[in-house]
């Protein structure tokens, strides 16, 4: 099998959440499987800086808009084949993979992952001059690449294609003026196409024009055809899932993560000798700047966005503080959420530290520290951070949506709380810091915590059980095809 993985993040590079580690996890689990998987990812600077000699092997057509570019290709030590789209006005830009450093979304988003979606497509159809390399499927993930399917199915390809939605919450949804710009047939601009309010949805395009749709959790899977957590695209998710085409599968966890070998780790411990924890805790309470203790630590490794919940966790800190705990924050976002959390560490600078910032060391130490990890998110596709936090014995007390609830045993492995308010929180801390009271009760739980296991060679078997079943369906019957059926005729004559 040959499958091209499609991703604006590569957590060896550059990553901005969730989406970078699955890019750099999931194709591994996947080629030790013997699928040849290669990755295309956007040359931003960092990519540029850290992948080593470039080899430019092919160039791109343009289309409208979207200018020709070339493709470059370089190999990671262990052998994993990226693919580069190398188009230097599009990506040569300080920053996060989709904005500038201190600013929001760059303004030609629509046309950075537009040259992303388009470079896929090409490599798809195996029209790219000088790649000898074509893919039997396309596996898409998250709106930047949600164009590829759309732009094969224009250009009458039927290969297979997989789209994976990490977040329904982001769906890089443009204005229709747009149209023209990324090359999109008008004909497209339909409610059984691009068109979403009135506006043009790279999210939805990779959804309505593949084959199939994947999340990242069985439980996100349902709640995203619900009203509620479907961001407005339910209606599609619910048909999707009614043709049996939409499948939640759990992410896994690196086995990087393993606190008895972390080279990050100044400490090392197992779920037999804890004592390596209680000396890291000692390192990280000193380096934050945290008075001594013997409480319980609460960690906090996130995005500062509003999903994560964060502005619940200052409304319960401080009774948190006043029954002995301390706090160990780290994470980057919202300025209205860092401001939160920078006064609330200000205010109880004894107990409560906030590093505004993000570093993967930093992350690991803080886990490892900790004896609880707080995770109120609103909604939650998968979350990695509650799978790192138990392999490191930190409990997570998390709301049970989405990922959390299939991956925290309640009450055995952390602690889920249902309400989405402070006072579900508090009380869901409460029942922690009673389970923490109890020696007994609180190392049995740390151990089967610390003994879960999330797999990528279980999560690399059901994508490969899906590529498998997409690549051996006939042309005729893809769901795109069908999909195509109900949309206006120029379309469908473009695919016939
Ligand atoms: N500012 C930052 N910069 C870089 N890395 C940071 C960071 N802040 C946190 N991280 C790291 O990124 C990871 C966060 O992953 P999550 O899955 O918890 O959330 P995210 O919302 O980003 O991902 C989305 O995609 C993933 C992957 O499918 C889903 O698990 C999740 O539910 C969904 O919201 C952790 O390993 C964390 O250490």
């Amino acid at each position: 099998m040959k499958v091209l993985f499609v991703t604006s993040e590569f957590a060896d590079f550059t990553k901005a959440g969730g989406l970078g580690e699955v890019a750099a996890s999931l194709p591994r689990a996947l080629k030790r499987g013997g699928t040849d998987i290669r990755i295309l990812l956007p040359a931003y600077p960092e990519v540029i800086a850290k992948a080593g000699t470039i080899s430019i092997i092919a160039s791109l057509p343009g289309r409208a808009e979207i200018e020709p570019c070339f493709l470059g290709e370089v190999r990671t030590p262990d052998g994993l084949i990226l693919y580069l789209v190398l188009a230097p006005s599009l990506y040569q830009r300080g920053g996060t993979p989709y904005g500038g450093p201190h600013a929001g979304d760059w303004p030609d988003n629509d046309l950075r992952f537009a040259r992303l979606a388009l470079a896929a497509a090409e490599i798809a159809k195996g029209q790219c001059a000088g790649l000898a390399w074509k893919p039997n499927l396309l596996h898409v993930n998250d709106w930047p690449g949600g164009l590829a399917p759309a732009y094969l199915r224009w250009d009458g390809a039927s290969l297979p294609t997989v789209f994976t939605i990490h977040n329904i919450a982001y769906q890089g949804v443009f204005n229709r003026d747009r149209l023209h710009g990324l090359g999109i047939p008008e004909a497209a601009f339909h409610m059984h196409g691009v068109e979403f309010y009135n506006r043009l949805s790279f999210l939805k395009a990779g959804v309505f024009y593949s084959d199939e749709v994947t999340t990242v959790s069985p439980t996100y899977a349902r709640e995203i055809t619900t009203e509620a957590l479907g961001w407005g695209l339910h209606g599609l998710m619910q048909t999707i899932a009614a043709d049996g085409r939409l499948v939640g599968i759990l992410n896994g966890l690196d086995d990087s993560w393993d606190p008895s070998s972390d080279p990050q780790l100044p400490d090392h411990f197992d779920s037999q000798d804890l004592s390596g924890k209680r000396a890291l805790a000692n390192l990280v309470r000193t380096g934050l700047c945290l008075k001594p203790s013997d409480g319980p630590l609460f960690g906090i490794v996130s995005r500062l966005v509003h999903q994560k919940g964060l502005d619940m966790v200052s409304d319960v800190a401080e009774a948190i503080v006043q029954q002995g705990g301390q706090f160990a924050i780290l994470g980057l976002g919202d300025p209205q959420t860092e401001l939160l959390l920078g006064r609330l560490a200000r205010g109880q600078h004894d107990h409560i530290a906030f590093l505004n910032g993000f570093n993967e060391a930093m992350a690991r130490r803080i886990l490892g520290a900790s004896d609880f990890c707080l995770m109120p998110s609103r909604f939650e596709p998968c979350g990695l951070v509650q799978m790192q936090a138990q392999r490191y014995g930190a409990l997570p007390i998390a709301r049970a949506t989405g990922g959390l609830a299939d991956t925290i045993e309640d009450d055995a492995t952390g602690f889920l709380f249902t309400e989405c308010s402070a006072a579900g929180l508090h009380a869901a801390c409460q029942r922690a810091l009673r389970a923490y009271g109890d020696p007994v009760v609180f190392e049995n739980m740390r151990r089967a915590a610390m003994c879960r296991r999330f797999s990528w060679s279980t999560a690399a078997e059901q994508y490969e059980a899906l590529y498998r079943r997409s690549i051996g369906r006939p042309v005729s019957d893809t769901a795109a095809l069908q999909r195509l059926r109900h949309s206006p005729s120029s379309e469908l004559r473009a695919v016939a």
